[in-house]
């Protein structure tokens, strides 16, 4: 089963809301199976130093989230904003009001620290286009358009309406960077095909949505080149909460998507092992140097 699908409640996902307090390794799983070791131990009769050895590990975890927070920039007051009001937000009401398709969480925003990592690729990249797929209340939407030139330009998609009254509303009102952006609503596939039969191009691409569309996504991005030569694809989520490397069945849809990519051989790939992993994709022959 694909993270987050519809009515599916994803407790992973509910934990990214404490992505203020420990913002990379409560997604790795590995972390979850120390800190499970630490309470066994805590309650049996272990050895004292192996006691110690679990207490230190815990303790280097935890210093090395807080130093990742303390060595990354802070995240705009608009963004921050974003962050508090969707913290805030009766998610659970609104969805059994009908008014969203997907029971969302606080959790799926991407948050400070990836908000600052995609801000600073879009800088490096020094793009004016980017398609931000899997809008939510659109964090990562305005951390992206915030490094954008007055003359750039992002679209982001999500699928209910609910959404876009708020987001426009309440969110990107309050940032001189919020008229960079445009909100589609609607099937983000249906919304990709139309943006690709009008010929549009996108210098960057935020994939971070359903990821059982992903493949067919890849399509459109590469295929038929809606992201333009020299562009990036960056996939978000992409160890899946770590069922992408280990036999949980929803690991599916991640495999499968990788597994395109991995059979490319015109493309490149780095999984940077932020967060729940940022898949950077691109093709090869914008990667390699050349030589005299
Ligand atoms: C993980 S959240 C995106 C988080 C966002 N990037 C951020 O930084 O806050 C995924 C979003 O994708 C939207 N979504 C899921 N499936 C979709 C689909 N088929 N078409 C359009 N939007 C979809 C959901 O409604 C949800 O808001």
């Amino acid at each position: 089963m694909p993270r987050c699908f519809k009515t599916v409640q994803c407790t992973v996902d509910q934990c990214k809301m404490s992505s203020t307090r420990r913002s990379m390794s409560h997604y790795d799983p590995a972390v979850a199976q120390v800190e499970k070791a630490l309470q066994l131990a805590q309650s049996s009769n272990v050895p004292p130093e192996l006691l110690q050895t679990l207490e230190l590990a815990c303790d280097l975890i935890q210093k090395r989230d807080d130093y990742t927070d303390s060595n990354t920039s802070y995240d705009s007051a608009a963004c921050r904003n974003i962050l508090e009001q969707t913290l805030k937000h009766d998610w659970d009401a609104v969805h059994r009001q009908g008014k969203t398709t997907w029971n969302l969480r606080p959790g799926m925003m991407t948050g400070r620290l990836e908000g600052q990592f995609l801000k600073s690729l879009v800088s490096i990249h020094k793009c004016k286009k980017i398609l931000d797929i899997g809008m939510f209340t659109g964090y990562s939407a305005l951390s992206m358009a915030e490094a954008l030139p007055a003359d750039g330009k992002l679209i982001t998609l999500d699928q209910d309406i609910y959404l876009k009254e708020l987001v426009e509303g309440q969110f990107f009102k309050q940032s001189p960077h919020g008229k960079k952006i445009e909100i589609r609503i609607g099937p983000a596939i249906n919304t990709v095909k139309k943006l690709t039969a009008d010929g549009e191009q996108f210098d960057i691409i935020f994939l971070d949505a359903h990821q059982g569309d992903y493949v067919e996504f890849l399509e459109y991005i590469f295929g038929q080149n809606l992201l333009v030569p020299g562009g990036t694809l960056l996939i978000d989520n992409a160890f899946v909460y770590g069922t992408g490397y280990t036999s949980n069945p929803r690991g599916g849809s991640a495999n499968r998507f990788t597994d395109v990519l991995a059979s490319n051989p015109n493309l490149h790939r780095v999984l940077v092992p932020l967060r729940d992993g940022i898949l950077i994709v691109r093709r090869k022959s914008d990667v390699e140097g050349t030589v005299d």
